[in-house]
């Protein structure tokens, strides 16, 4: 006990940099095994943890009516009902006492031309207590598309428990963690215990589109909305492993669309193959100039500025506990294209990759259509690693698609579009969120949490921390095979109830290093 109290005495007297090295060095240096943080907080957070096992039903009947809204930011016919799921978080913290604004964030335009108006975001705050810290939580209530006839087992949008794991678009990603952390804020409020920290939320619903409008929303609201928040954390991703881990990096991300436009109509294959450049033709061998059997990525210069791998950042990668095996279950595949567990990793996580998503245009049902599709759209996404950008990956993909058309000597006509661009992150992790992380998972898991980093894209992590210059940080709840994204996506009631213990006791961990 008196070691903690000292040491944060230590931390809160001393000056920003000498603060830095000593929270640095808790962090690598300090077991939380033995954190005497531990000793006091037993007593302050088990009434939160009983009062969130009593409630664990009522906390997914809440779940349950938030993955029943379709809200597929993908799909503007659905951006109606991105803005019925953001009102409906919006109520809800309102009832728990917090103030919500809906801020505007303008227009987007659609390929088409279509000017559309964009989902509001939800900017709200709970009581603010100036000696107190105060964090800002940012999630996302949007979801990627799902239709039973992918291949789901249980209707997406009803959400379904089966052997403690509960299947809905959306369970994991996002609206589990936004929910948890709200039912966080609850099980202080229902015991009466003061939230130990000022809490701010930014809850969107374009994410899973690059967050369109929140980049501007941020840097308008810098001096205001941002001026008091000391810390930033995002629960929108998964753990590696069975373990917990904190998270401190993301790879960023470019999508690209490709438009080859031929002839005014479908033609019948049979009458004009041969006689015409079909654009599904000229798609393919473009799509297929981009990247090779093993990931390679082929577009030139793309790959340049990554940045080479030291010993020392290898090494970081041999502790992770991660069961190749188990991995390959997980997503069904023989092998994956590297043999060891570190490289696997690392082509997740610290080199960028390219992947191509689908074909728009193109005849996909069943049957024997013999038709030509007059205009194809291609898609593909690059994933990318600290020191490239997204501005930089624009331009060399539209030159190198360019070139490559060009030797097709063909009369479609060819549109390259990005419609994301959103930047790599890497949190510091000398920072003491990171302390109060680790502190919080071990509370609640009994366990280290492994720091880890992503593949995927959370668009807006890296501009917040450039535009705000505030401490971001990643704190995952979600299980590995959660399946974000895919089929059957889920969350266990297990992560979902124990996430939320985690975000009670990380509140008050938090508070304690401020
Ligand atoms: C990690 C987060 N849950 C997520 O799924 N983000 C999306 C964001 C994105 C990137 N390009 C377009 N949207 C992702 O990583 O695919
Ligand atoms: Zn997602
Ligand atoms: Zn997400």
């Amino acid at each position: 006990m008196s070691f903690f109290y000292l040491s944060n005495r230590i931390i809160f007297c001393f000056s920003t940099m000498t603060k830095l090295i000593v929270v640095t060095f808790l962090l690598f240096h300090t077991s939380t095994s033995s954190s005497p943080s531990s000793l006091g907080s037993a007593a302050m957070l088990e009434p939160l943890f009983q009062y969130i096992d009593d409630h664990q039903n009522q906390f997914i009947q809440r779940l349950k009516e938030w993955v029943a809204v379709n809200s597929d930011s993908g799909d503007p016919t659905k951006w109606g009902e991105v803005e019925r799921m953001l009102k409906m978080t919006a109520d809800m913290i309102e009832k728990m006492g917090g103030t919500v604004e809906l801020a505007d964030v303008g227009t987007h335009q659609l390929p088409s031309g279509e000017t559309m108006q964009l989902p509001p975001v939800i900017l709200a705050e709970f009581a603010r207590d100036p000696k107190k810290a105060t964090l800002c939580i940012y999630g996302h209530v949007d979801v990627q598309p799902a239709k039973m006839e992918d291949g789901w087992v249980t209707d997406p949008f009803i959400l379904t428990e089966i052997k403690g794991n509960m299947f809905g678009r959306g369970a994991t990603d996002n609206k589990g963690p936004v929910l948890a952390w709200l039912h966080a804020i609850e099980s202080y409020q229902a015991t009466q215990k003061e939230i130990p920290v000022n809490i701010k939320l930014i809850i969107e619903g374009m994410e899973e589109m690059g967050s369109f409008g929140l980049l501007e929303l941020t840097r308008k609201r810098n001096d205001s909305f941002f001026a008091d928040v000391n810390f930033i954390v995002i629960s929108d991703n998964v753990w590696a492993t069975l373990n917990p881990a904190l998270t401190y990096g993301t790879r960023g991300s470019s999508y690209f669309s490709v438009e080859v436009d031929g002839p005014k109509l479908d033609l019948h294959s049979g009458v004009y193959g041969g006689s015409i450049h079909e654009p599904m033709t000229d798609l393919i061998t473009l799509l297929g100039s981009l990247v090779n059997h093993k990931g390679k990525i082929l577009v030139t210069g793309v790959t340049d500025n990554v940045t080479v791998l030291t010993e020392d950042e290898r090494k970081t990668y041999d502790k992770i506990n991660f069961d190749l095996e188990e991995m390959k279950n997980v997503v069904g595949v023989k092998k994956f294209i590297q043999d060891t567990k570190e490289d696997v990793l690392m082509a997740r996580w610290r080199y960028p990759s390219l992947s191509i998503h689908g074909i728009q245009g193109a005849f996909s049902d069943p049957g024997t259509k013999t038709v030509i599709p007059r205009k194809v759209t291609g898609k593909f996404s690059i994933r990318q690693v600290p020191n490239m950008d997204p501005t930089d990956v624009e331009r060399k993909v539209k030159e190198h698609l360019g070139q490559v058309f060009s030797t097709l000597n063909s009369p479609n006509r060819l549109k390259v579009t990005a419609t994301v661009g959103a930047k790599p992150w890497m949190a510091n992790l000398g920072d003491p969120q990171y302390v109060a992380g680790k502190r919080a998972v071990k509370n609640v898991f009994g366990v280290e949490p492994e720091l880890i980093r992503e593949g995927s894209t959370i668009p807006i992590a890296q501009n917040f921390q450039e535009e705000t210059g505030k401490s971001v940080m990643m704190l995952p709840i979600g299980g590995h095979d959660d399946g974000e994204h895919s089929q059957n996506e889920k969350i266990s009631r297990n992560n979902y109830i124990k996430g939320t213990k985690l975000f009670a006791a990380y509140f008050y961990e938090l508070s304690l290093l401020h």
